[in-house]
């Protein structure tokens, strides 16, 4: 350990660590769930770390929450309800009300201390949970979705950590199926998944699962956040069987001038164009993601 200094060992990357230089530790806590920090940063701004692991930065965390939220947001006519997994920060509810046609933004997290942590440290990520369209559930996201209604939602956004620890079940088939239920026909689910330069296997274990689930289509899409591990960090894009959804070509556009303007609180990241090139896949991952 280099002092002043916080590395992002693993054994989910072994053999390399990212790190950041840190002014200030700002708070350390244990929950029921996990081990929570935050630091002051020299060059990211503040830092949250659960269990040793980056989740978000203030500098970079634009590319992911915009992200996870737009790509399938935009991909779908009118999104009305939606539902997100995770993500006790708050950065994707702040981008799913960017969406005048929602109505209903339910938020499922397994962790208080998250929440709590993120107002507090975190407000402009945490100004998400203003908006009055949001409805915060604090459990298991497996729980939660088991008790879901058929056909409740048009999105589901699974924000969720990584494989080790509290989010392991997220990456599981039972977790998919109970997305797929709880979608309508023609709905559409985003989940974080990892790195096609560290998790190549883990990818294709989650594509072969949500090819047998999701009978509308899958994609992985992918993009850069300088603090997550090899410095990028990919979404699998799947919707079920009914109205036929174009994950690469937005039909329900975000960017547009009017949104923009009015927004007081323009998008940093995300754009159509990038939305788009967020499907092109270098040929190694091609091969096992596309593999017919
Ligand atoms: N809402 C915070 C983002 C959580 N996403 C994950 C954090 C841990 C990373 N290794 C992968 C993305």
């Amino acid at each position: 350990v280099i002092p002043g200094w916080f590395s992002e060992i693993s054994p989910m990357w072994p053999g390399e660590a990212h790190s950041l230089k840190v002014e200030k530790i700002l708070f350390q806590g244990k929950s029921d769930y996990q081990n929570v920090m935050v630091f002051q940063s020299s060059t990211y701004g503040k830092v949250l770390v659960l269990d040793g692991v980056i989740q978000l930065t203030e500098r970079d965390e634009c590319a992911y929450q915009e992200m996870i939220t737009h790509l399938p947001l935009c991909s779908i006519p009118n999104p009305k309800k939606v539902l997100v997994i995770g993500g006790g920060d708050g950065g994707v509810l702040r981008e799913v009300s960017r969406h005048s046609s929602v109505e209903q933004i339910d938020i499922c997290e397994i962790d208080k201390m998250v929440v709590d942590v993120s107002k507090q440290f975190f407000p402009d990520v945490a100004v998400g949970y203003e908006d009055p369209r949001v409805n915060l559930h604090i459990g298991d996201g497996v729980a939660f979705l088991k008790a879901v209604p058929e056909g409740t939602y048009d999105a589901v956004i699974v924000d969720s950590s990584d494989p080790i620890g509290p989010a392991q079940e997220l990456f599981e088939k039972p977790f998919f199926e109970s997305v797929a239920k709880a979608l309508r026909p023609g709905g559409v689910v985003c989940t974080q998944a990892e790195s096609i330069w560290l998790h190549m296997h883990i990818i294709e274990d989650i594509v072969a699962n949500c090819r047998q689930i999701f009978k509308g289509s899958v994609n992985y899409a992918w993009t850069t956040v300088p603090t997550y591990p090899s410095g990028v960090i990919g979404f699998m894009l799947c919707s079920t069987e009914g109205p036929s959804v174009d994950f690469k070509h937005p039909v329900n556009p975000i960017d547009t001038d009017e949104n923009c303007s009015k927004s007081k609180r323009p998008l940093r990241f995300y754009n159509s164009e990038i939305h788009s090139a967020a499907f092109c896949l270098p040929s190694f991952a091609k091969k096992v993601i596309e593999a017919k």
